[in-house]
């Protein structure tokens, strides 16, 4: 029997640091498949259309969630944004692991999908609502009003920690990164991750047998 790949699962606030964790995770692995989100929110400055969002009209959003085309879908600050089902199935039915950097709302959806029984999950929180916002106005690529209404649902999200497999308080990046990390390796060494380890453990029988 092949791996199949883990859906591992990113939520936070705006701003507490997902997008920066996620490109530390796949420089660290580049086999991770990033799950490119379709979304009808307008692109920000540095944004590539295609790597960091599929960015789509509100009329192609719906065409793709009537057509089955979406694993999960919510509308998120005014926007909707979406997970394309095809890439991920793809993926890991090759058994690659696929990361995904969507909200609560998205992540429960996952979690009850037929693909449920390999998801990882993991929330980030930061270190202080001050800081939260430092990190926004610090990123400098929304307008102040955007800034306040991300503020304004950052307690929507962080009230939905709880249902997450692991939570990392995102104070000092590289430790954070560290941690996701050893998250990530941890979940890859369960059972049900090794599909191999049972012809190896029968290897060894074998081979203990031969010994008496
Ligand atoms: N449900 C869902 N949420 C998404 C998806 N893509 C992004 N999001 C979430 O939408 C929110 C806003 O994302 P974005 O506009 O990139 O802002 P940022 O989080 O401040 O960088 C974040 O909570 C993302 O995790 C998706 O495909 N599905
Ligand atoms: N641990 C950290 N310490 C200081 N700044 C951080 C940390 N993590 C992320 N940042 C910065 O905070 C801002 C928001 O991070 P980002 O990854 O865009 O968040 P998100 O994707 O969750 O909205 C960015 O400017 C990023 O460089």
């Amino acid at each position: 029997m092949a791996r199949r790949g883990l859906l591992i699962i990113l939520s936070s606030p705006s701003g507490a640091g997902k997008s920066t964790l996620s490109k530390r995770l796949r420089v660290w692995d580049p086999t991770i498949r990033f799950s490119v989100s379709a979304t009808t929110r307008p692109p920000r400055q540095g944004e590539v259309d295609g790597t960091d969002y599929h960015f789509i009209s509100d009329h192609e959003f719906r065409e793709l969630v009537t057509q089955g085309d979406m694993l999960e879908h919510a509308h998120v600050f005014g926007n909707f944004y979406g997970s394309p089902r095809k890439p991920v199935e793809e993926a890991i039915g090759q058994g690659c692991d696929v990361l995904f950097d969507v909200d609560w709302q998205g992540a429960q959806q996952i979690r009850n999908s037929p693909l449920k029984d390999n998801v990882l999950s993991i929330f980030l929180l930061p270190p202080s609502i001050p800081e939260l916002r430092r990190r926004l106005v610090e990123r400098a690529k929304d307008e102040p009003q955007v800034i306040e209404k991300r503020m304004q649902k950052s307690w929507d999200e962080i009230s939905h920690w709880d249902a997450y497999d692991y939570v990392l308080v995102n104070d000092d990046l590289d430790e954070t990164e560290d941690k996701l990390k050893t998250v990530v390796t941890a979940e890859r060494l369960r059972r049900p991750q090794q599909p191999d380890l049972l012809a190896h453990v029968r290897r060894l029988q074998q081979e203990f047998e031969e010994t008496q």
